[in-house]
């Protein structure tokens, strides 16, 4: 692999778990982390319930609007909820999408919230190991308020905005499942929209903006975006997981330029690393619940 990319590479659980290929496997995951900041993750075991949450979807998106409604993300104290069509704004449009919740939704919530959260937990493990790092190095830096959203993008004109180019914020890694349709991208190094078409069962998944700045920058998060369908409507489930909103920026930064000194690159891409642009460590936030509630930060030194 050079220093961009054309394609989002394949990397397979199963050849992870295997001691005959698991070195070779490892190593795609950490070139894949340095230069991509997107991968699938085929043969995950999720196979199943994947496909019988997408089967769910759109029923729970059919329910009655005042139902949705009834759980509209702006009444929720923690922000949480439904959004309907065309509430959110992406790069200064208006995106294409909506996404529910409703009590009735609570079992498929929870299922698949507990059995991808244990994929997430030895995926982290996984590209610490890749990076010649203690599998724990990651473990201190997790969270309790992982998100878990279904949204709907429903057909729409020839190059609308599903949701328009961004990075994933104030994470660790998104663990993404799309259906049949298409539509997701990348940007590459080049400036170059690079397609992610649908791979059945397997999972997207991208670096955010926390690890990002976990890593000192050296582990990147990739902007993406998706273009509306044109014919079918399309369904994705991201599962956001999270950092400790209680992790002060000092401590972040503390423990990033130790971490950066023990990943083996290069030289040249540690000195870059040093100078990450990312909203993440600026200056207006003194930890990390306040870039998503801006308000003074309390209790940050556990
Ligand atoms: O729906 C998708 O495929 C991607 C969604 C996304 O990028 C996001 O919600 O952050
Ligand atoms: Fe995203």
């Amino acid at each position: 692999m050079s220093g961009t990319f054309s394609s989002v590479p394949i990397v397979d659980v199963a050849r992870l778990s295997d001691p005959a290929t698991k070195d070779a496997e490892l190593a795609k995951l950490r070139e894949t982390i340095f230069i991509v900041g997107f991968l699938y993750l085929i043969n995950t075991g999720l196979e199943d319930l994947i496909h019988q949450t997408h089967e769910d979807l759109p029923k729970l998106f059919s329910l009655p609007q005042e139902t949705k409604e009834r759980c509209n993300m702006i009444n929720s104290p923690s922000f949480l909820g439904y959004t309907r069509l065309g509430a959110e704004t992406t790069a200064a449009q208006t995106d294409l999408r909506e996404y529910p919740d409703h009590p009735g939704a609570q079992s498929i919530v929870d299922g698949y919230v507990a059995k991808i959260d244990d994929l997430a937990q030895r995926f982290v493990r996984l590209v610490a190991e890749s990076l010649s790092l203690p599998v724990d190095t990651f473990d201190s830096f997790k969270g309790n308020m992982s998100r878990l959203k279904f949204v709907k993008y429903p057909p729409a004109a020839k190059n609308s905005q599903g949701v328009g180019p961004h990075k994933d914020s104030a994470g660790l890694f998104t663990f993404l499942s799309q259906d049949n349709t298409g539509g997701l991208q990348v940007l590459n190094k080049n400036g170059a929209w690079i397609d992610v078409p649908p791979i059945e069962g397997s999972l997207v998944v991208n670096i955010q903006q926390g690890f990002e700045a976990i890593t000192g920058g050296i582990c990147a998060a990739t902007t993406h975006r998706v273009i509306a369908p044109t014919s079918q409507t399309r369904y994705s489930i991201p599962f956001f997981l999270a950092v400790r909103l209680d992790l002060t920026l000092d401590q972040l930064r503390e423990s990033a330029a130790h971490i950066v000194e023990r990943i083996p690159v290069s030289d040249d891409k540690k000195k870059r690393a040093v100078d990450v642009p990312s909203e993440f460590l600026s200056p207006l936030y003194s930890c990390v619940s306040s870039i998503l509630e801006p308000r003074p930060c309390s209790g940050g030194d556990h």
